[in-house]
C-alpha cells in the first residue's frame, strides 16, 4: 500500500527520494524490461494518443496482457512525457483499482536500414476485458443498479488511494475506466496525471484548497469541470470527483450526460443542468479569468427533475458530486459514506457481476457498424478545439441527457486513429439516432435507440487560449493579453485560437522520485513550478498539439518547418515561447525526469 496522507513529501518536508521509498511498490511487482520476442501478439484493442494497445499472451506465464506501444509522434523529440509520467506513476501505484503496469517491453528494429531508428516500446499491463465506455456502447450490456454502484464503488476507491497520495488523474472519464469479467474496474490512462503538492483531502472537507497553480489543459471537455472551464489554476482533486459525477450520470442514462461540443457550450449546458453560478453555488466565480464577460441568466438546478426516474439517493450523490462550488463538491472519502451505497438494491459483488463480451474501441466500431455505416475518415480536424458551431446551443433531452452536434455522431473511434471527433463527421449526412426514451432507466431500455455519442478532444483547449492573465506570469505583450480579453468575450464567435506550444499553459511537471532526485526534491514547491518548466527546451508540448498535428496530417518535417517558421516570425524572446536554445544552456538528460 501507498503512504498515508501523513507522509505528504510538501506536507512535512520528507524528501521525495523518502517519498519514492515509502510508495516503492514491492520490486518484484515491476519487472522491469522484458523483449516484445516473449510476447504473441494476438489482435489490436485500440489506439489511442500514445499508440496502439494490442492484446498479447506472454510465452514465459501464459498471461494475457494488453500492450500499449508508445508512438513517437516526431523521434527527434524522443520518448513523450506524457509516456513517461504515465509509466512513473504506474510503477508507484498498487491498489487492485488501478491499472497496474507489469513491465516494459522493447521492440528492437532489426533491419539493417532500421538499425538507426529508436527501439519502440511498450506499456505491458493485465488484459482487461472492455472499457466502461465500450461497455456502456454494446448494446447487449444491461447494466443494473446493483452494477452500477459495484462499479462506482471501485472507482471511488481507487480515486480516494490516489488522492490520499497526492495524485490528481485529471482525465477522469468512462473510456479510460478499464473493466474485466471478474467485476473488477481498474482506472487507467494516467498520461496527464501529476503529482498534487497540497495535502489530501480530509474527510468532510471536500477537495481543500489549492496554493498553487495547475495547469488547465487537462481533462477531456464532456467530463471537464466548471472551475476549469472557468480558467481555474489552483484546482485541486474535486477535479476528478465531477468526472466520477459525469461517469456515474453516464453509467445510469447509458451516454454521457454532458457532451458539449465546445468549452462554451459545455458550460451552457452544464449550468443547465446544476443551474446558473451564483455567490451562494459559486462563490467567487467572478473573479475567475474564464467568467470575464460572461453572464448567466440566472435558472435552477433541473439536476432531480433529470434523474428523477433513478431515485433520490442517486439525485443526492449526483449533486454532491456535481457541486458547481469545488470547494464543497464532495470528496471520495466521504461519497464512499454516501447512504446511496446502503439503499436497496445494495452494491453487487465484483464476483456477482455478469460477464460480457469484450468492449473495446475496435469492438465498438463492430457494433456499430451493425447499425450505421462508418463515418468519414476526418478531412484535418483540429485534436483539442471544438467545431464551436454549437455555440450555446445545447439542448436537454427528455431523460437528462444532451443532444448537442456531439451527439449526432453515431460513436466510432475515428479513423484518425482517435476516440476523439474529426470535427465535421455530422456536418456529412450521418442522421442522428431516434431520440431515447426517457421513461425507463438506462438498463431497462433497448440500448439501441440511444443517440451515439463520441467523446470530444482531449487535451483541452482553453476558449481563450490564455490562462492565467492576471498574474505576474503574464509575460506577453499588452496587445496579446487584450487579444485574450476580447476574445473572452466573445466566446461563441469563432473557434478558438490555439495554445501556444511551451505557453504559461503546459504543465510538464513530473514527480522527481528516481535516486538521482534529491537536490531538487528539497527545493521548496515553488521552484518546481510551470515557469521553471516552460523554459526547457525539452518541454513536450501539450499532447493535444503534437496529436493535433497528426490528425491534420502534418508530418515531422511539416511540423518542424512550421515550428521554424513560426519561432523566426515570432516577436517574443525565446523565453516566452516557452523554448530555451539548447546551446545557451544545455540541461543534463536527467532533468527530463523532474519536470
Ligand atoms: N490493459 C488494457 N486491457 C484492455 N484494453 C486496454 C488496456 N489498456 C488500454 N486498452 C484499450 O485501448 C484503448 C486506448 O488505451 P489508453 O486510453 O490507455 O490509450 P491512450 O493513448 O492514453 O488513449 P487516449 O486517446 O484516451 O489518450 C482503451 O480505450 C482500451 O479500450
Amino acid at each position: 500500500m501507498m503512504a498515508t496522507p501523513q507522509m505528504s513529501p510538501q506536507s512535512n518536508g520528507v524528501s521525495l527520494i523518502a517519498f519514492a521509498k515509502e510508495h516503492a511498490r514491492p520490486s518484484r511487482s515491476f519487472k522491469g524490461c522484458s523483449s516484445i520476442n516473449d510476447y504473441d501478439i494476438l489482435g489490436k484493442l485500440g489506439e489511442g494518443t500514445f499508440g496502439e494497445v494490442h492484446r498479447a499472451k506472454s510465452k514465459k506465464t501464459g498471461a494475457i496482457v494488453a500492450l500499449k506501444k508508445i508512438l513517437m509522434h516526431n523521434e527527434k523529440d524522443g520518448f513523450p512525457i506524457t509516456a513517461l509520467r504515465e509509466i512513473k506513476l504506474l510503477k508507484l501505484l498498487s491498489h487492485p483499482n488501478i491499472l497496474k503496469l507489469e513491465e516494459m517491453a522493447v521492440e528492437h528494429h532489426t533491419k539493417p536500414t532500421d538499425k538507426r531508428k529508436r527501439a519502440i516500446m511498450y506499456m505491458v499491463t493485465p488484459y482487461m476485458d472492455h472499457d466502461l465506455s465500450g461497455l456502456l456502447e454494446n448494446p447487449k450490456v444491461k447494466l443494473q443498479e446493483s452494477h452500477i454502484k459495484c462499479y462506482l464503488l471501485q472507482l471511488l476507491e481507487g480515486l480516494r488511494y490516489l488522492h490520499e497520495n497526492q495524485i490528481l488523474h485529471r482525465d477522469m472519464k468512462a473510456a479510460n475506466l478499464l473493466i474485466n469479467n471478474k467485476g473488477i474496474l481498474q482506472i487507467a490512462d494516467f498520461g496527464l496525471a501529476r503529482h498534487y503538492d497540497e495535502d489530501p483531502p480530509k474527510a468532510g472537507m471536500g477537495g481543500g484548497e489549492a496554493t498553487r497553480d495547475y495547469t488547465t489543459l487537462v481533462v477531456t471537455r464532456w467530463y471537464r469541470p466548471p472551475e476549469l472551464l472557468l480558467q481555474l489554476r489552483k484546482y485541486t482533486s474535486a477535479i476528478d470527483l465531477w468526472g466520477v459525477g459525469c461517469v456515474f450520470g453516464e453509467m445510469l442514462i447509458g451516454k454521457p450526460i454532458l457532451s458539449g461540443d465546445s468549452d462554451a457550450n459545455q458550460l451552457k449546458i452544464i449550468t443547465d443542468l446544476v443551474g446558473t453560478p451564483n455567490d451562494e453555488t459559486m462563490p467567487g466565480w467572478r473573479l475567475l479569468p474564464g467568467a470575464e464577460g460572461l453572464n448567466f441568466p440566472p435558472h435552477p438546478s433541473t439536476l432531480a427533475q433529470r434523474f428523477r426516474q433513478y431515485g433520490s439517493g442517486a439525485i443526492s450523490l449526483l449533486n454532491e458530486l456535481l457541486k458547481l462550488d469545488w470547494r464543497k463538491r464532495i470528496n471520495a472519502i466521504d461519497a464512499l459514506k454516501h447512504p446511496y451505497f446502503r439503499d436497496q438494491p445494495l452494491p453487487a459483488k465484483p464476483g456477482d457481476l455478469p460477464t460480457f463480451e469484450d468492449s473495446h474501441e475496435l469492438d465498438r466500431r463492430k457494433f456499430k457498424s451493425q447499425k450505421a455505416a462508418p463515418p468519414p475518415a476526418p478531412k484535418g480536424g483540429t485534436v483539442g478545439m471544438g467545431p464551436q458551431q454549437g455555440g450555446w446551443g445545447g439542448e436537454p433531452t427528455v431523460n437528462g441527457g444532451y443532444v448537442n452536434g456531439d451527439s449526432h455522431h453515431n460513436g466510432h473511434r475515428h479513423q484518425n486513429g482517435s476516440r476523439y471527433p474529426p470535427h465535421g463527421d455530422h456536418r456529412n449526412g450521418v442522421p442522428p439516432p431516434p431520440p431515447p426514451d426517457g421513461r425507463r432507466p438506462a438498463w431497462a431500455r433497448p440500448r439501441d435507440d440511444r443517440p451515439d455519442t463520441r467523446l470530444p478532444p482531449r487535451p483541452p483547449v482553453n476558449y481563450a487560449g490564455y490562462d492565467g492573465p492576471r498574474d505576474s506570469r503574464d509575460e506577453r505583450p499588452p496587445a496579446d493579453r487584450e487579444n485574450y480579453r476580447s476574445r473572452s468575450r466573445d466566446l461563441d464567435r469563432g473557434p478558438p485560437p490555439r495554445s501556444r506550444p511551451g505557453g504559461p499553459n503546459v504543465d510538464t511537471y513530473i514527480p522527481s522520485y528516481g535516486p538521482d532526485s534529491g537536490r531538487r526534491d528539497d527545493r521548496p514547491p515553488r521552484d518546481r513550478d510551470d515557469r521553471r518548466r516552460r523554459d526547457d527546451p525539452r518541454d513536450e508540448r501539450p499532447r493535444h498539439d503534437s496529436h493535433r498535428d497528426r490528425d491534420r496530417g502534418l508530418d515531422y518535417d511539416d511540423r518542424r518547418s512550421r515550428r521554424t517558421r513560426s519561432r523566426s516570425r515570432s516577436p517574443l524572446p525565446d523565453r516566452d515561447r516557452g523554448e530555451r536554445p539548447r546551446e545557451r544552456e544545455p540541461l543534463p538528460d536527467r532533468d527530463i525526469y523532474r519536470r
